[in-house]
């Protein structure tokens, strides 16, 4: 230890008590998340909208994505600590991570495939199959590098550093949630922007590629700190002694499996016969804490929706914050702003206050309490939704057709449709109709099936004897002929100016497009040009703008973050404390892997129910978290705390010590004495903290 201390010592300045290598490493993270957060804050809408996937489609995989995020760091530990280290694998896997988010900016380059100049990619299979490619070497450089860094931002501390390294750690989750914050303002007005060789689109490009940048970035600090850090070996693959150890015990187990051979008191015991004794008692702890694990998984199964469905729910919704208008996918900065306020308000206010209220609030309680809090979210969520649902256009099934009936003239007409009640439909208006069967097309007015939160379609409908000219500062539309209708363009919302011309006269209409709209403007017989046409146009709306605010997704931010703060900031550090010595990394993997199942379960559930109602499907997720929030309470109201260190160094001292004794009586020994020792760890735990859950 003092030879390693040494090492740190001669291979970093020190600065204020701090290794300045350190600087380094939190620098990557915030570069490295930055760029992680950023790619992933407008993917679901790059699916949707670029790759024109549907809303489940694109849901499904960006779960995937995730998961597979959080399914490479048991690979990456495995490969820092069996082969390469954690500093060759950091830089390797960065390279892997770096290529991958180039591949996606590029996918997102529509101009690559757009032979005919129409704005739209000619070959889609090239845009996915590149895209896919890029999130898969993502996947595997994020997740691969997500357990090395931490860890070796830690190795750079000695022995007696701890304060240091918790403030590191502190430091470092206030990183992430930096980049994530900064990444997920950014990303998404780059998005927004519109690029282009040939035609101009959103820029997608462009939102991937500056945190293509980034992850250059992150690895290029990385490797300048090279010099100053301290570079721990190797230590042979821990991962796989666990395994082969617990295997053993099974295998071993098994083949005594007749009532002629005396039970041990945990099937562990039974590895005793080839592996250390106090290996078998750290493989216990791990396991227990593993066991504890099991209902994790569908706390991160609603967490990680904030992405998805609550991104894709921000775009039905109205964005405008009077001088600010926020983009759907920036909603999500809600959640680094409030850890980054939430995390400093509830270490020195609310823990110390409950403390002082005589509560016991222990982590397994708090992670309970996280759990309750993001299952509130989600019936905000659906509260939410119900709203949405209330101002949405109704439109027809795959049975049935809409047809619209415009009247033209300056009179009333009756309008009788086959199979329906005569009705009469006033001069210069529109009568939306569901109709049960199919119209041919050339009989229906063609009506647009989606709308694009970014965009208002509208077109103009020429009620006048002469045809029409319709332009704006940004486009022409061209002339419309006599009684006859334009197609749809598309204009950004906001405040919008069309003149209106025929021959050499001409007139303004100006009008507000809301979020998400569509409309019909029907130009009069009755327009005077030269004077104001203000009032010879009427405009229809074939869909409504959005109407119900993004501010209402709030709550359901506070929540789902509250839950974060009390759930992850919560889980990671006992997943830390009670891990052994050597086993903290296996944790650590274990603890992500259990993020990577609650994406998986997501796809399951909304996969399994094909709940029409989205807000349904909002109530089933949080119910489904309450039930497993129930069965862990009961869990942890039966763990016992430990601390791993005193456990080990009293475990080492008694195998010297009843060595021989262990030897006649197989088995019995360490158990007791873990046993034993657990329960005065427990006790001193009781003492410090008066409770047991
Ligand atoms: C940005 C977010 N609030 C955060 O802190 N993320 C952490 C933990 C993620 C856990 C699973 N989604 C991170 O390391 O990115």
């Amino acid at each position: 230890q003092e030879w390693e201390d040494g090492q740190r010592k001669g291979k970093s300045k020190v600065v204020c008590g701090y290794p300045l290598s350190i600087f380094f490493i939190v620098v990557n993270e915030f570069c490295e998340r930055f760029s992680y957060y950023g790619m992933r804050a407008v993917l679901v809408l790059y699916f949707k909208y670029f790759l024109r996937w549907d809303d489940d489609l694109a849901t499904s995989i960006y779960h995937t994505f995730v998961a597979l995020c959080y399914l490479t760091p048991i690979l990456g530990a495995i490969v820092a600590d069996s082969w390469l280290g954690k500093f060759k694998t950091i830089i390797y896997l960065s390279i892997v991570y770096a290529v991958g988010q180039v591949a996606m900016a590029v996918s997102a380059i529509h101009d690559i495939t757009d032979s005919d100049r129409d704005g739209t990619p000619d070959s889609m299979t090239f845009h996915i199959v590149l895209s896919m490619v890029g999130l898969f070497l993502i996947a595997l450089g994020t997740g691969g590098i997500k357990p090395c860094v931490a860890a070796f931002g830690g190795d750079q501390f000695g022995e007696h550093q701890d304060r240091q390294r918790r403030t590191f750690f502190s430091v470092f989750y206030l990183c992430i949630n930096g980049g994530s914050l900064l990444s997920t303002i950014i990303t998404p007005v780059l998005r927004a922007q519109e690029c282009g060789i040939y035609s101009k689109q959103k820029c997608y490009s462009l939102a991937f590629g500056v945190p293509a940048a980034l992850m250059v970035v992150a690895l290029v600090v990385f490797i300048i700190g090279s010099g100053m850090y301290y570079k721990a070996e190797p230590q042979g693959n821990i991962m796989l002694d666990v395994c082969k150890c617990i295997g053993f015990a099974i295998k071993n187990r098994y083949r005594h499996r007749s009532k002629q051979y005396p039970k041990r008191q945990h099937w562990m015991d039974w590895a005793e016969e080839k592996y250390d004794k106090l290996l078998i008692a750290q493989i216990k702890m791990v396991l227990k804490v593993l066991f504890l694990y099991i209902p994790l998984p569908m706390f991160w199964t609603l967490f990680d929706q904030k992405g998805s469905r609550w991104t894709l729910q921000a775009t039905t919704m109205d964005g405008n914050f009077g001088a600010l208008v926020i983009q759907p996918d920036q909603m999500q900065t809600v959640n680094p702003i409030l850890i980054l306020t939430l995390v400093p308000i509830m270490d020195s206010l609310i823990y110390p206050l409950i403390k002082k209220c005589g509560l016991n609030f222990t982590p397994l309680k708090r992670m309970t309490v996280g759990m309750l809090l993001a299952a509130i979210a989600f019936v905000c969520a659906a509260l939410v939704q119900i709203q949405i649902d209330k101002t949405l256009p109704t439109f027809p099934s795959t049975s049935q057709s809409q047809l619209k009936l415009l009247n033209m003239g300056s009179n009333s007409v009756t309008v009788k449709l086959p199979g329906n009640d005569a009705l009469i439909l006033p001069a210069a208006q529109v009568y939306p109709f569901i109709n049960n069967s199919e119209i041919v097309e050339n009989q229906a007015i063609t009506f647009v099936g989606f709308t694009d939160y970014f965009l208002v379609y509208f077109r103009f409908v020429n009620g006048m004897k002469t045809a029409v000219n319709v332009s704006t500062a940004a486009a022409d539309f061209g002339l419309i002929e006599p009684f006859y209708y334009s197609n749809y363009s598309q204009i950004k919302n906001g405040k919008a100016t069309f003149t209106l011309r025929s021959g050499s006269q001409s007139c303004e209409y100006s009008t507000n497009f809301g979020f998400g709209s569509s409309y019909t403007f029907f130009i009069h017989s009755t327009l005077v040009f030269g004077s104001n046409c203000q009032d010879s146009v009427t405009a229809v709306e074939d869909i409504k703008p959005n109407s119900v605010h993004m501010a209402l997704q709030i709550p359901q931010y506070f929540f789902i973050t509250a839950g974060e703060v009390m759930f992850s900031v919560t889980g990671l550090e006992f997943s830390y404390s009670q891990a052994p010595s050597n086993m903290k990394a296996v944790l650590q993997a274990g603890w992500l892997f259990t993020v990577a199942i609650g994406n998986f379960i997501v796809l399951i559930v909304a996969e399994l129910a094909k709940i029409p109602k989205q807000w349904a499907e909002y109530v089933l997720f949080a119910s489904l978290l309450v039930a497993v929030c129930v069965i862990f309470s009961i869990m942890a109201y039966f763990y016992t705390y430990i601390d791993p260190t005193e456990i080990e160094a009293q475990f080492k001292k008694k195998i010297n010590e009843d060595d021989e004794d262990d030897k006649s009586k197989p088995g019995k020994a360490e158990v007791e004495m873990v046993k034993r020792d657990s329960i005065k760890c427990h006790d001193e735990y009781d003492k410090a903290t008066q409770t047991k859950m």
